[in-house]
């Protein structure tokens, strides 16, 4: 009989926005959570036994159910709330993993009391998976398409050139990402204090963004190395980070069929193909967990 491999089921993207009404000024958080449980679950998928099965549908009431009763103070708390709860409910159930992202809203200034009205911010979305087998957490903060821009301090040359290679060298071009990024927590049992996790992504958010600025860049492989480096550096809480960089290609246009000259001024954005530059950072001696796909 073939075996039956690795399997975790849970239900998938529960939109839960939460609102917390302080009088006339209300907050509020809106999530998109997906909950993947695993244990002892041979049965449901050999004999069809549903007797270890807490239904997806039960899942889902609990993300709504805990928005209630726990609040959610930040994407990494809620995960944590629910993860437990999975794990030391249901016998079978021996490990969950919550996946979160979570979409930020800026609040419209009005000249009146009321402030109830919000404008979804552009700005990138907030990501977290708690994963956790009844003695061990693993936190991974992250954000996904946070998009930067650096029109100069960024060049690219003395790289290989084969007879495909046609790109000219750059002295000094535009450096655009989106940036992708996971990072791994120390905070891996319940005898250590809980991180504010609020104020933990604002910081490393900023330190991302610092970096960035910061670096006069050679190539963005570089920049990669300069971004994870800060926030290791300046976070001890964290131990791992994995950036993922898409090279949002920027080309000068030839303005020379119009006799126009372009002095770094006029640039065709391309959208793709694009180049994609990945790497993990490391502290000294911490062992990467944050996979690479
Ligand atoms: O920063 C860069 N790194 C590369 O590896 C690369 N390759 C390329 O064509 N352009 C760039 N830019």
């Amino acid at each position: 009989m073939p075996e039956l491999g690795q399997n975790q089921y849970g239900k998938a993207e529960c939109r839960v926005v939460r609102v917390v009404r302080d009088g006339a000024v209300h907050h509020i958080k809106d999530l998109n959570v997906s909950v993947a449980l695993s244990g002892d679950m041979d049965e449901v998928h050999l004999s069809g036994s549903n007797a270890h099965v807490l239904p997806t549908d039960t899942t889902k009431n609990t993300v709504y159910a805990f928005a209630k009763e726990h609040g959610i103070a930040s994407a990494e708390q809620f995960g944590i709330h629910l993860a437990r709860h999975f794990v030391s409910s249901q016998e079978p159930i021996r490990t969950a993993r919550i996946r979160i992202e979570e979409y930020a809203w800026d609040r419209i200034e009005t000249s009146g009391e009321a402030r109830h009205s919000f404008v979804r911010s552009g700005r990138e979305t907030r990501t977290a998976q708690i994963s956790y087998d009844g003695t061990r957490w693993e936190v991974l903060s992250g954000l996904t398409d946070l998009t930067v821009l650096n029109s100069t301090d960024s060049e690219f040359w003395g790289y290989v050139k084969d007879k495909y290679t046609t790109l000219p060298e750059a002295r000094d071009r535009i450096l655009a990402t989106e940036v992708h990024a996971r990072w791994r927590s120390g905070w891996s049992d319940d005898t250590l204090p809980m991180p504010d996790w609020e104020r933990a992504y604002a910081e490393t958010r900023g330190h991302l963004l610092t970096a960035f600025a910061e670096t006069y860049s050679l190539s963005l492989q570089q920049t990669l190395y300069q971004m994870g480096a800060r926030v290791i550096e300046q976070r001890p809480d964290i131990d791992e980070i994995r950036l993922s960089l898409p090279n949002k290609h920027h080309f000068l246009v030839d303005l020379e069929p119009f006799g126009l000259k372009n002095d770094n001024e006029v640039y065709f954005a391309a959208d793709r193909p694009y180049g994609l530059i990945e790497a993990t950072v490391l502290r000294d001696g911490a062992t990467p967990r944050i996979p690479t796909d």
